[in-house]
């Protein structure tokens, strides 16, 4: 059997901080994560409470996920950032950069000081945090470029759509491909290819803002989403993109043979049932721009 000062002692030796939290959000005690690596030490806290020690937003979110637990009676589960100047009161020892914790709170079956408790216990996650945002990063974006890829743009888009059903906001869409790329391939390389689609790409990151999707959808096919967008100014945008392509895409040409692109512009207009549909009309239009002999924007 293990005797009370064990118990103690076990408590002590947890690898992560165990707060016991009342009601009101007082501190009432503090067991474990004494490893400066990964925590402050919160023994300070005792006796105080969250909202006289952190600011009113996140103060109320802890307070939140306090009651939830106690009303469900059931583990509540959450991750957060925090860091020690969130909390006022906690050392300088330990972690510089903001710490993300995983919350695992309980609620207790005994009350402190009439007050009912729960068990909250903080375990630092920062590691699996950014390694996620990194493997995140990394489905979203295209190997080659370092654009966009079609999955990022298909959840932007979602939320482009959703929207414009709001608010009547609307996006834009460009789509558009590489003329003759598989001639310059051919006959200059596909290393050679490979630098004029990195032109490219290199073109669209410089010319859109923070709010716009620049995708390569395909091959040597390109989608940029332009939010808060109407057509007149989408079908400018592509103007001024046909004629950096003309320039700086011209040192591909293979003889008689162009290297330039066919712009297909569409906008989001009611009739639309998703984004799929502007979509499906942004690649009619880039279809029609082929078919009426490349480098050219036709709008639809
Ligand atoms: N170098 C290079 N070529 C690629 C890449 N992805 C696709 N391609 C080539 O791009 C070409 C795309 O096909 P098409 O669009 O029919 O070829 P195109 O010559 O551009 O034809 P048009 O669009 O009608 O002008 C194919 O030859 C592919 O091999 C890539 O990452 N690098």
């Amino acid at each position: 059997m293990i005797n009370v000062e064990q118990m103690a002692a076990v408590l002590e030796a947890l690898p992560d901080p165990a707060f016991i939290l009342s009601r009101s959000g007082k501190y009432v005690a503090v067991f474990g994560g004494s490893d400066a690596r990964y925590y402050h030490d919160g023994t300070g806290l005792i006796g105080l409470y969250i909202p006289d020690l952190i600011q009113p937003e996140k103060s109320d979110w802890f307070l939140k996920q306090i009651d939830r637990a106690l009303e469900s009676r059931k583990l509540v589960v959450e991750e957060y950032e925090l860091s020690n100047s969130d909390v006022k009161g906690l050392p300088n020892e330990g972690p510089e950069a903001p710490i993300w914790f995983e919350g695992r709170i309980q609620a207790l079956n005994f009350l402190v000081d009439g007050e009912e408790v729960v068990l909250w216990v903080a375990s630092n996650i920062s590691e699996r945090h950014a390694l996620e945002i990194k493997l995140r990063a990394l489905s979203d974006t295209d190997q080659l470029t370092g654009l966009f890829n079609r999955r990022k743009l298909e959840r932007d888009l979602t939320l482009h759509y959703d929207k414009f059903v709001r608010y009547s906001v609307p996006t834009s869409i460009l789509m558009f491909d590489l003329d003759n790329l598989k001639k310059i391939n051919d006959s200059k390389g596909h290393h050679v290819g490979d630098e004029m689609i990195l032109t490219v790409a290199n073109a669209c990151r410089s010319a859109i803002r923070k709010t716009d999707t620049a995708c390569r959808f395909g091959g040597d096919e390109f989608v940029i989403a332009l939010s808060n967008t109407g057509h007149d100014h989408a079908h400018l945008f592509a103007q001024r993109l046909n004629q950096y392509f003309r320039k700086e895409l011209s040192r591909f040409n293979v003889g008689d043979t162009f290297a330039t692109a066919s712009i297909g512009v569409t906008t989001m207009i009611s009739a639309d049932r998703s984004y799929e549909d502007t979509l499906k009309r942004a690649d009619q239009a880039l279809y029609k721009a082929k078919g009426l002999g490349k480098d050219r924007i036709v709008s639809l």
